[in-house]
This record gives structure tokens, C-alpha cells and sequence, in this order.
């Protein structure tokens, strides 16, 4: 393990309906003859890091993008902060998108612009400020997420992995989302940089009351900072719970995902 087991676990397992930030219910999603999600069912709730897991190919980037509204489902509701998604007005939706901040994987910046150009990119697209106050701002988006004050004028072909995906996430954080979406945020990260990475998004939930939902093949990441995981099979949500719960879990892929050898040694260095 290498950090910290103790990072604090924010969402109780014993949480209501109100604190339920995300119903995502019956979910279909296809492209032609290929259903990729069928009657698929997920909550997330107000605080939490849900680590959201799943063979490669198994759909959760099409979820992440349907519950964006990128990608359009056949059957379905998904209400965010309690607001239907169909039913919301252009103003509505706006709003909503503006609680909402995205990590796509790979980062996904904009290599022809700077580190607080490419920050700055939701805030022109949504803000009217002044050039200077969005410098500002946007200068603290990027000190928040632990880069040095100079990587601001940089462009990211002169950032290391770990800097562009802090990059990416202090523009993720740009518009002070309650709701931000990772989708495999340490993928192509050492062990160090991944570890400092998940810390970072602990701390940040901590202090700013975010609500995580992150995509990860990371095993190091489920264990450390997840308070619930949920796993993608069979085209709908298998099984849903603490770290505990998937330890505990019978079903092949579960079992063989966090009891393999790999995982076995994870657990072990966890646990002391
Ligand atoms: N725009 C699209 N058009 C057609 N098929 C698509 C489209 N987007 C995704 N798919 C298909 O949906 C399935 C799920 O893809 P998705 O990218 O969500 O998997 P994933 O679980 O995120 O995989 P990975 O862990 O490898 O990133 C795949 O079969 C993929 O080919």
C-alpha cells in the first residue's frame, strides 16, 4: 500500500434518500444491436468517493458519458441534485452542468493552450468575468491542486503525466463543481504519483465537500480513498458496497478482481 489506509471515510453506509446526490434507474444504453447498459441501477451519494469498477469494455464510459448527457440513452431517469435530466429546462440544465466537473480519461487538455488557458476554458464558457479576475481564479484552481504557480504559463507538452492530470482536474474544478466525475484519473501514473494523486482528491473532497465519482482500474485507489464501490457486469450494476462488501463477495468476477494474487498483496500491505 502506498499511503495512507486511514484517509477518512465520509459516507455512512446507513445514509438516507436525502443525501443522495445521483439516481441513475433503469438505465438502457445501446449503439444499434450492441446494449452496452441494460436496467442498470446506481445512487451516489452526498460526500462519498465511489470507486466505480468493471472489466475493460464492460460500459463505464458510456455510463459516465449518458449520465453527463453526451451520450443519449433508450429507457431510463437519472435525476441529479433531485432534477430529472429529461425534464430540465435549457436555464436548468445549464445550472446543473455547472455543479458538475469532468476528468475525462487521458486528461484530455487543449494542447495549443496553456495550463490557466485550459482551466480558464469553462469559465469563459460559462462565467462573464473580467480577464483579470478569471486569471486569478483560475491561478488558485491550479495552486489547489498542489502544481507550482510557474506551470500555469506552461503548455501541456511540457507537463509530466502527473502534472497534466492535476491540470486536468484543477479545470474539472474550475467553475466549484459539488459533483466531479474522474473517469481512471491515475491511469499511467507511477505508484507515488498515483498515491499522491488519490490523496489529493481525498483532501479536496474533505475540504470542499465534493463528491467523487471516479472510474479506476486502481486497486491501490479502491482500497485507499473509495468509501463504496460499485462493480459493472453483465451490463448492470453487480454488486455495490464498501471495500468489505467486495472482500466478502462470492460472484466470480468480483472474487477474482479483489481476492487475485494481485490484489491479495494490496490487502495484505493494507492491513499491515
Ligand atoms: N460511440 C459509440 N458507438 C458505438 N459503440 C460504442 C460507442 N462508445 C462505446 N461503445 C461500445 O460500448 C462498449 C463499452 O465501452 P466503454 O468505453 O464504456 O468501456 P469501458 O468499461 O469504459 O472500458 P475501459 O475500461 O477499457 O475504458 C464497448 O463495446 C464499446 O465498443
Amino acid at each position: 500500500m502506498t499511503q495512507d489506509a486511514t484517509i477518512t471515510r465520509k459516507a455512512s453506509d446507513t445514509a438516507d434518500d436525502s443525501d443522495i446526490v445521483l439516481a441513475a434507474h433503469n438505465i438502457t444504453v445501446g449503439f444499434e444491436d450492441n446494449i452496452v447498459l441494460e436496467n442498470l441501477s446506481l445512487d451516489i451519494r452526498r460526500g462519498e468517493i465511489l470507486g466505480f469498477v468493471g472489466a475493460s469494455g464492460a460500459g463505464k464510459s458510456v455510463l459516465l458519458r449518458t449520465v453527463l448527457g453526451l451520450t443519449k440513452k433508450r429507457s431510463g431517469t437519472i435525476k441529479i441534485f433531485g432534477l430529472d435530466v429529461d425534464k430540465a429546462s435549457e436555464v436548468e440544465r445549464m445550472r446543473l452542468d455547472m455543479r458538475l466537473g469532468v476528468l475525462f480519461q487521458h486528461g484530455a487538455l487543449f494542447s495549443a493552450l496553456t495550463v490557466l488557458e485550459n482551466v480558464q476554458v469553462p469559465m469563459r464558457e460559462y462565467l462573464d468575468l473580467p480577464k483579470r479576475l478569471m486569471d486569478e481564479l483560475a491561478l488558485l484552481k491550479v495552486e489547489l491542486v498542489g502544481l507550482p504557480r510557474d506551470a500555469a504559463q506552461k503548455f501541456p507538452s511540457e507537463l509530466s503525466g502527473g502534472m497534466i492530470k492535476r491540470a486536468a482536474l484543477a479545470r474539472a474544478l474550475a467553475l466549484d463543481p459539488d459533483i466531479v466525475f474522474l473517469d481512471e484519473p491515475t491511469s499511467g501514473l507511477d505508484p507515488i504519483g498515483a498515491a499522491d494523486f488519490d490523496e489529493l482528491v481525498a483532501k479536496l473532497r474533505d475540504t470542499m465537500g465534493l463528491t467523487v465519482y471516479m472510474v479506476t482500474h486502481d486497486l491501490d485507489s479502491l482500497f485507499a480513498v473509495c468509501d463504496r464501490i460499485a462493480v459493472l457486469g453483465k451490463k448492470r450494476v453487480l454488486i455495490e458496497g464498501t471495500i468489505e462488501d467486495m472482500l466478502a463477495s462470492e460472484e466470480p468476477w468480483v472474487k477474482s478482481y479483489f481476492r487475485g494474487k494481485r490484489a491479495r498483496q494490496i490487502d495484505l500491505a493494507a492491513r499491515g
